[in-house]
């Protein structure tokens, strides 16, 4: 059956390192009884080694990666929230091309929230060091292909507002 034609949705939950796209895609997920997955979790072990080292991804380092992204959302029969920075136009373009009818949602913040968060997270042992927030800032290509949701607030709320965005 087509997509279209189903209740199955597909969202991408995009935005710069601490913008809260795990926080807020699970919230989402549970709202619309959907999967979730975390981008994060299909990195290879060395652009994860290369990111804890402080060195920004690079096009050639995303390439597999968004190709198994949106093989797998592709392949789901379930709605489903992914999580993933999906910082260029031409990142986004290439899971659309994988996958069909999918839905970007931008969350964003003012930067001095987002590096405190990524900072207290990283004091947990999260692997992203603040200093690679400014070289996110500057990949993400914000466009009018994704709906900007501002993730202050309680995240049951943020979440809400994504929902009813969407
Ligand atoms: N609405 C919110 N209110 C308070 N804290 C939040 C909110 N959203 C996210 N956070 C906190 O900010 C930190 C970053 O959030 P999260 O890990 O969800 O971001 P992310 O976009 O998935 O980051 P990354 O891409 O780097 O993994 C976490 O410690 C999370 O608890
Ligand atoms: O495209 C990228 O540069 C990556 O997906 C990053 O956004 C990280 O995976 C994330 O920030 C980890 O915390």
């Amino acid at each position: 059956m087509p997509y279209a034609s189903t209740n199955c949705k597909k969202i991408v939950i995009a935005g710069v390192s601490g913008s809260g796209k795990t926080t807020i895609g699970l919230e989402l997920a549970h709202l619309l009884d959907a999967e979730f997955v975390d981008a994060d979790d299909f990195h290879s072990p060395e652009a994860i080694a290369k990111m804890a080292a402080g060195q920004p991804l690079e096009d050639e380092d995303r390439v597999e990666w968004l190709s198994a992204l949106g093989r797998s959302l592709a392949a789901r029969d379930r709605s489903t929230v992914l999580a993933c920075s999906a910082l260029k136009k031409s990142y986004r373009d290439r899971l659309r091309e994988l996958c069909d009818g999918l839905t970007f949602v931008l969350l964003t913040a003012e930067t001095e929230r987002l590096r405190e968060r990524i900072e207290e997270r990283a004091r947990g042992g999260h692997f992203m060091p603040s200093s690679l927030l400014d070289s996110q800032l500057e990949t993400l290509e914000q466009g009018d292909d994704m709906i900007v949701i501002v993730n202050v607030g309680p995240p049951e709320e943020v979440a809400a507002r994504v929902l009813s965005g969407i």
